[in-house]
């Protein structure tokens, strides 16, 4: 049972009508450098707090400088990443990808930001078990010190790349790493998408915690997203942490709001977007 800490948190993350959530994730420059879309996060977080996103994930580095812009308007909660990851890193050492991650901030930062969660990754599936038990190791300290200090602890399940996962939306193996992430105490878990709504929905039913989806990279159309979206919702999960089908999009203003009316207000694809205020149809990239 979570402490009452644990519970105020989770419900500033997952409304307490609806049961979902609609957060944003933004800390892809800390993994990958200078980002598209993140030239001015604080235009980004600015828009979310119009958009009514109900938290985002920022790295430190981005809490501290642009943190500021969650205070006005009634901005979104604090999502604090606390590890650095090398899955993204391009290069010709397939090893090296395999989703190597490291602590770079702790539960204690995320208290003095005034953070609502923290979040880390658990790859699972690494060529080298060594990997794996620096994964899991890591993830049960920062579950012990996020449980005692009453904040929400979101784990990051992925197959690690080029290792077991041959294929990481292969939905065996996302129900696989995600109720493992269950297990290891998350309060929600976060995953990537398992291939199909059916899928998801299995692994939702068999999951004590509320299920949220990663994007992955944006789609060729803003349409394709809402559709995305709409399959999430439809299969049961608690809603969406998408990151660069978000803030890449050409109005992320519009893909945000359109996203709130899937996940909060059970609306189409064609009435998120009839009531997003997109000024071009969101139909190409
Ligand atoms: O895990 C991620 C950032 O925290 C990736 O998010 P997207 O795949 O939605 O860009």
């Amino acid at each position: 049972m979570s402490t009452l800490g644990t519970q105020i948190r989770l419900s500033r993350i997952i409304n307490n009508k609806t049961q979902r959530s609609f957060c944003v994730a933004m800390d892809h420059a800390l993994h990958l450098g200078c980002s598209k879309g993140l030239e001015h996060p604080e235009t980004v977080l600015d828009a979310m707090a119009e958009a009514g996103v109900d938290g985002v994930i920022l790295s430190l580095g981005s809490a501290l400088r642009y943190g500021a812009h969650l205070v006005r308007n009634g901005g979104p909660a604090l999502i604090l990443r606390l590890d650095q990851t090398t899955m993204w890193r391009e290069g010709t050492d397939l090893d090296y990808k395999d989703g190597h991650t490291r602590m770079v901030a702790s539960v204690n930062d995320a208290i003095a930001l005034g953070a609502d969660a923290v979040i880390n990754y658990m790859f699972v599936g690494h060529n080298d078990p060594a990997e794996e038990t620096i994964a899991f190791r890591s993830t049960s300290e920062v579950n012990a010190a996020a449980r005692a200090a009453g904040v929400v602890h979101i784990i990051e399940t992925m197959g690690a790349r080029h290792a077991l996962a041959k294929n990481i939306n292969d939905g065996s193996f996302v129900a696989f790493h995600a109720r493992i992430g269950a297990e290891m105490g998350a309060d929600i878990i976060k995953t990537d998408w398992p291939g199909s709504t059916e899928k998801l929905r299995s692994i939702v039913a068999q999951s004590p915690v509320p299920v949220m989806l990663a994007g992955g990279p944006r789609g060729k159309s803003d349409r394709g997203t809402l559709e995305l979206v709409s399959s999430v919702v439809k299969a049961g999960a608690a809603g969406i942490l998408f990151g660069r089908s978000v803030f890449e999009a050409n109005e992320p203003l519009a893909v945000m709001r359109a996203c709130r009316v899937i996940v909060h207000e059970g609306g189409s694809v064609d009435d998120a977007i009839d009531t997003a205020g997109f000024h071009a149809l969101p139909l190409t990239a």
